[in-house]
């Protein structure tokens, strides 16, 4: 079953092309790596499909749902961890949590069950009776990730999640990663940290200007560059880049 689904999904900012008639599937229980340099629009993309973001032309469904015509249905069935880790510096772990369930209509019982399933699949039951203020980086992306799955989303999406974090705050995520898959979730990674990818995403797309340039199996995107995904990566944009190059100023 395909759980995000873009057809022609295309993002202009002025007359700037941020992302061009990208389309994709990511199927259920798969994790798929968005993978793309600065710039190439995998934010952009995501923002679409979590509709914080018109797209300027196209479209997607998630969990079956249209993001221009069922935003609401989309966002109850998607989560999404981007951009920082800002929350409320004088809140503790517990309190931005009871906040964001307020969202989801989740109260008494049911959320303190969903805290509980948080807290154990997150490890982090040092971080709830702590004030943000005194969490460190991965404390603190522990709380935003929790926010984004106390619904239990079927689909999430990851941009640059690991951005800012160190070696065991970054394991922790990867370990996530694996585990919410395990749950028979659906997740989209992006990043540009090709070793993440390697470990954990069962599809690779990669994104260069904002056009999906190369699609395939982790394992075959691996292959092409003699079994690594960075080597594929680079080969691959760079034959890119060179097809766009002029012939004139390729010789
Ligand atoms: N609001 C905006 N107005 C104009 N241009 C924008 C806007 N937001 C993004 N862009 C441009 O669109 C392109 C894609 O940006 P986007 O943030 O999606 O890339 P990215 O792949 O997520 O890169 P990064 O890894 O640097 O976050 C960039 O060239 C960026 O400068």
């Amino acid at each position: 079953m395909e759980m995000v689904r873009a057809t022609g999904l295309s993002k202009r900012y002025k007359n700037f092309k941020a992302v061009q008639e990208l389309s994709f599937a990511l199927r259920q229980g798969e994790v798929y790596g968005l993978l793309g340099p600065n710039g190439a629009g995998k934010t952009t993309t995501l923002r679409m499909l979590a509709t914080l973001l018109t797209p300027s032309s196209g479209t997607a469904t998630v969990a079956g749902y249209d993001i221009r015509k069922q935003p609401l249905e989309v966002r109850r069935n998607l989560g999404i961890v981007n951009g920082g880790m800002q929350v409320y510096e004088r809140l503790t772990g517990r309190e931005v949590l009871e906040f964001f369930a307020g969202f989801y209509g989740l109260e008494g019982r049911l959320f303190r069950e969903r805290l509980a399933w948080v807290t154990e699949l997150l490890e982090m039951e040092g971080v709830l009776d702590k004030l943000v203020r005194e969490m460190s980086s991965g404390m603190r992306q522990k709380v935003v990730i929790a926010r984004a799955i106390l619904h239990q989303p079927p689909v999430l999406l990851l941009d640059e999640a690991t951005a800012g974090l160190d070696v065991f705050a970054r394991r922790a995520l990867l370990e996530f990663v694996k585990q919410y898959r395990a749950l028979g979730k659906s997740l989209i990674y992006s990043t540009h940290v090709m070793s993440e990818a390697e470990e954990v995403c069962d599809r690779v797309g990669f994104l260069y200007e904002g056009k999906l340039v190369y699609e395939g199996p982790a394992g075959e995107a691996m292959a092409h560059g003699g079994g690594s995904l960075e080597r594929s990566f680079i080969r691959r944009l760079e034959e890119v880049a060179t097809q766009r190059t002029p012939e004139a100023l390729r010789r």
